[in-house]
Parts: C-alpha cells; sequence; structure tokens
C-alpha cells in the first residue's frame, strides 16, 4: 500500500458567521480508495473543500503527503498533487471537451503544449475520446462528470476527490463510473463522497462516515459491514451499519 495520507489536523471552519462545521477536527484518511459517507449536511462537501483547498479553514490544517494546503511555498505542489471533481461541474462556454481538460491541466500548472497533449490521453482513460471535439455544454452529466476526472488526470495528481460523483447518473453510467474508480484506484488515491450504500464492498477499502461535523465510524469496509453482520447480503449490511451510525437522519 503506498504510504500517503490526507490528513486533517486541528481543523476548524463555517461559513460566515453560523454555527461552525467543524470545530478542532482531527482525521487521517490513508490507503487507496476510500468512501466518505453521511447524511444532508454532514459536512462531506465543506471537508472535500477544504482538501481540495478550495476553502481555507479558520484554524488547524490539511495535508497531503507532508504537503501543506495552506503554505504559501507547498500550496502550488499539493493543488497540483491533490484533484477535485466537485458535486457541479460547469462547462466552461464555447470550450470543446478536450479544451476543457486541457484548461484544467493548464491551471494546474502544465505548460499549454504539455496540457493540450495530457488532455488526449486523459479522454481515452475516461472513455471520453470521442465527444473530445464536442462543447462541452452539449454533453450529459455523467460525461461532464468524466470530464473532471479527465481534467484531474491530465495532471496526474496522486489524490483524487470525487464530491457525490454517482448523483443522478443513471445506472449506465454508474457502471461507466465504477469501473473508472476501481481502475483509478490501482494508481492513485480516491476519496468518493456518497449517500449510496450499495456496492461499497466492492469499490472501497476504507469507509469514513461523518455526522455533524464529526467522524462517527472510521475503519475498513469489512468493519463497516461487520457492525452489521447478522444481515446476510453486504447490500442490507452496510445499509444497517450507516443507519445505525447516523439513524435516519438522510
Ligand atoms: N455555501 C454555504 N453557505 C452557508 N452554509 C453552508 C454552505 N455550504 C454548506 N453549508 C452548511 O454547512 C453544513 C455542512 O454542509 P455540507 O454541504 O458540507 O454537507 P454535506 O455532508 O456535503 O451534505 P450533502 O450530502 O447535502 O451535500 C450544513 O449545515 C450546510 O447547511
Amino acid at each position: 500500500m503506498r504510504a500517503m495520507a490526507l490528513i486533517f489536523q486541528g481543523l476548524s471552519f463555517r461559513y460566515g458567521t453560523k454555527a461552525d462545521v467543524f470545530s478542532d477536527f482531527t482525521a487521517r484518511i490513508e490507503g487507496s480508495a476510500t468512501v466518505l459517507l453521511g447524511p444532508n449536511g454532514a459536512g462531506k462537501s465543506t471537508l472535500m473543500s477544504l482538501a481540495a483547498s478550495h476553502l481555507t479553514p479558520a484554524a488547524g490544517m490539511v495535508s497531503w503527503n507532508g504537503l501543506a494546503a495552506s503554505s504559501k511555498r507547498e500550496r502550488a505542489r499539493y493543488r497540483k498533487a491533490v484533484a477535485w471533481i466537485p458535486q457541479q461541474i460547469t462547462p466552461i462556454p464555447g470550450l470543446t471537451v478536450r479544451e476543457q481538460v486541457a484548461y484544467a491541466g493548464w491551471l494546474k500548472g502544465l505548460s499549454r503544449s504539455s496540457a493540450w497533449e495530457e488532455s488526449a490521453r486523459a479522454l481515452a482513460r475516461v472513455q471520453l475520446e470521442k465527444l473530445a471535439d464536442r462543447k462541452s455544454h452539449q454533453v450529459s452529466g455523467g460525461q461532464l462528470r468524466r470530464m473532471g476526472i479527465a481534467g484531474a488526470l491530465t495532471h496526474r495528481s496522486e489524490l483524487i476527490l470525487m464530491d457525490e460523483p454517482t448523483a443522478g447518473l443513471d445506472p449506465t453510467q454508474r457502471g461507466v463510473f465504477r469501473d473508472l474508480v476501481a481502475e483509478l484506484s490501482r494508481a492513485v488515491s480516491v476519496v468518493v463522497s456518497t449517500h449510496q450504500t450499495e456496492d461499497l464492498a466492492d469499490l472501497y477499502e476504507d469507509v469514513m462516515v461523518l455526522a455533524g461535523g464529526q467522524v462517527r465510524f472510521q475503519g475498513t469496509t469489512q468493519e463497516f459491514h461487520a457492525l452489521a453482520s447478522h444481515l446476510s447480503s453486504p447490500r442490507e449490511s452496510a445499509e444497517a451499519a450507516y443507519s445505525a451510525l447516523v439513524g435516519r437522519e438522510v
């Protein structure tokens, strides 16, 4: 296993004058494929945005593999190593799929020419090469998300954070996405937030359950299922374990 860790140390964060979403939050995510579960409002998206250094904590720090997101000297390297696929991927008007993927690489510090070269390789990995010349606002939601992943692949990130990547996808697109996560996690670390407890065992090594800005559970997927081991199917036990941890807050 790669010895890389995403570390949250004494993190505090709130939006404006609202209550703290996180207060002195400490957690460590290692391993190649982790799923972040939690009810609406648990703080999953906020944690992902903090990890992406898209949001800045009021106190504490986030680091990846020893690089601190908040360090001026390390921030560019941190952002190149850590990619984030937000819930909403916005097509950039006028750009083709390939141009938008190349643009993502350029934003992370690649030269224009290498961003352009890498974009072709990345689109092939997410099986979108046929749509490379289509305008990005003319592709489906599932294809947009794969385009976002391709953007993350251009700069060869080490960690890919995906926020609710399967929300609203039809079963076929979900299947494509699952294969992609399985493939990606052989080469890079992935952290995926979701509401869906189905198919956890096949895709993820580790589970972290968040509720009310706190870690309710962290362990291997097997340990997670074992919380409800009296139930036979993995799907039932995952749902039961999840409900036991966060109640019916869904
Ligand atoms: N932009 C924002 N401005 C103000 N409050 C926000 C904002 N985004 C989230 N919050 C609040 O912060 C808390 C955590 O929200 P967050 O979106 O991180 O949870 P989540 O687990 O991702 O939920 P969901 O599953 O619904 O996406 C919630 O109380 C939410 O209302």
